[in-house]
């Protein structure tokens, strides 16, 4: 049986030469109590996590900060040792420069090693009159999400790869994707305007969604994937199926490490959250698994998205 390895100390080289962990702490769904947040992050990074994935929609960037600002004076960790991803929701579509200098402030950082467009959508910018804040997914009168007419997503892309190739502006490390399909990325491609090809494209993974079709074509092109959703998203019922279950006491593996050997396996990097620090020792590790194996999990029928 093989040995169980540490999946903290595995990096994939981008294609702009920088180095991305392959596991990451998914940072959505934060607790209402934001003290949470920070001493999950805090406790992650303990842990050995070097990876930590926000986004402006996720609205926990100021406590992540407050951790990293934690972790950086108590000296366990230095920036550079850190991966930091953040994301420009639709409704900043047309206004990345708000959207992106908004997440830097609240994670109190110099610069971010990876920033996404977090959907090929454009959304109107509309304040909800009684709270103030963003409707984030704003919806008409009939419940339908409304999005900007006549807006191409692309802008988005084109706005971050502006400040992203600024060489006067050191804030961004690195740019990519999230929910592109090939479509979108031919559509990319095709635009003459645009100089870079996505670092990474995050998207929707787990056992029975392997997603072959995108992460065939984006490792073809040289694009990092991040699978998100790794264990089925809330309640983790990609960790209850049996197969899972089988494979874990097969292996010697927590029904976690399974799954994160899954996506090693595969060259994925995965972004696993939890809000309960006693969990995280039993998302660290994987093993090298032979090809029937990943193909048992990425074939299993599922009852979830
Ligand atoms: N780019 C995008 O559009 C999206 C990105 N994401 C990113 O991906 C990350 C991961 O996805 P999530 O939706 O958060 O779900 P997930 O697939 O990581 O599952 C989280 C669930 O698994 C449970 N869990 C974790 N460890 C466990 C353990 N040891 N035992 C039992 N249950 C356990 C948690 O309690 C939670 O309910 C997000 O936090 C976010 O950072 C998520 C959704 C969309
Ligand atoms: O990151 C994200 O999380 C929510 C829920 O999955 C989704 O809308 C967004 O892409």
């Amino acid at each position: 049986m093989s040995e169980k390895l540490n999946a903290t100390k595995v990096n994939y080289k981008l294609n702009n030469g920088k180095t991305m962990p392959a596991l990451g702490f998914g940072t959505f769904c934060a607790p209402e109590d934001q003290s949470i947040v920070k001493d999950c992050v805090i406790a992650a990074v303990k842990a050995g996590y070097r990876h930590i994935d926000t986004a402006y929609l996720y609205q926990d960037e100021k406590a992540i900060g407050d951790a990293l600002q934690e972790l950086f004076k108590e000296g366990v960790v230095k920036r550079e040792e850190l991966f930091i991803t953040t994301k420009v929701w639709p409704n900043f579509w047309d206004k990345v420069e708000e959207s992106f200098s908004t997440s830097l402030k609240n994670l109190q950082l110099e610069y971010v090693d990876l920033v996404l467009q977090h959907w090929p959508l454009c959304y109107p910018k509309i304040t909800d009159n009684e709270t103030g804040y963003i409707v984030f997914t704003p919806t008409d009168d009939q419940g339908n999400i409304m999005e900007e007419k006549d807006a191409s997503y692309l802008e988005t892309y084109k706005q971050l790869e502006k400040i992203y190739l600024d060489e006067n502006d050191h804030r961004i490390r690195s740019i990519g994707v999230s929910n592109y399909t090939v479509d979108n990325l031919k559509d990319l491609f095709r635009d003459p305007t645009i100089q870079t090809c996505p670092s990474v494209n995050q998207i929707a993974i787990h056992p029975g969604k392997p997603q072959n079709e995108i992460v065939d074509y984006c490792q073809e092109k040289g694009i990092v994937v991040t699978g998100y959703t790794p264990y089925g998203s809330q309640g983790g019922p990609a960790l209850k199926l049996p197969l899972i279950k089988q494979l874990s006491e097969k292996l010697d593996m927590s029904v976690n490490e399974v799954v994160i050997s899954y996506f090693l396996n595969r060259n994925l990097v995965i972004i696993p959250r939890t809000w309960k620090t006693e969990r995280l020792p039993q998302s660290l590790h994987y093993k090298k698994l032979p090809k029937e194996i990943i193909e048992q999990i990425s074939n299993v029928k599922i009852d979830f998205e």
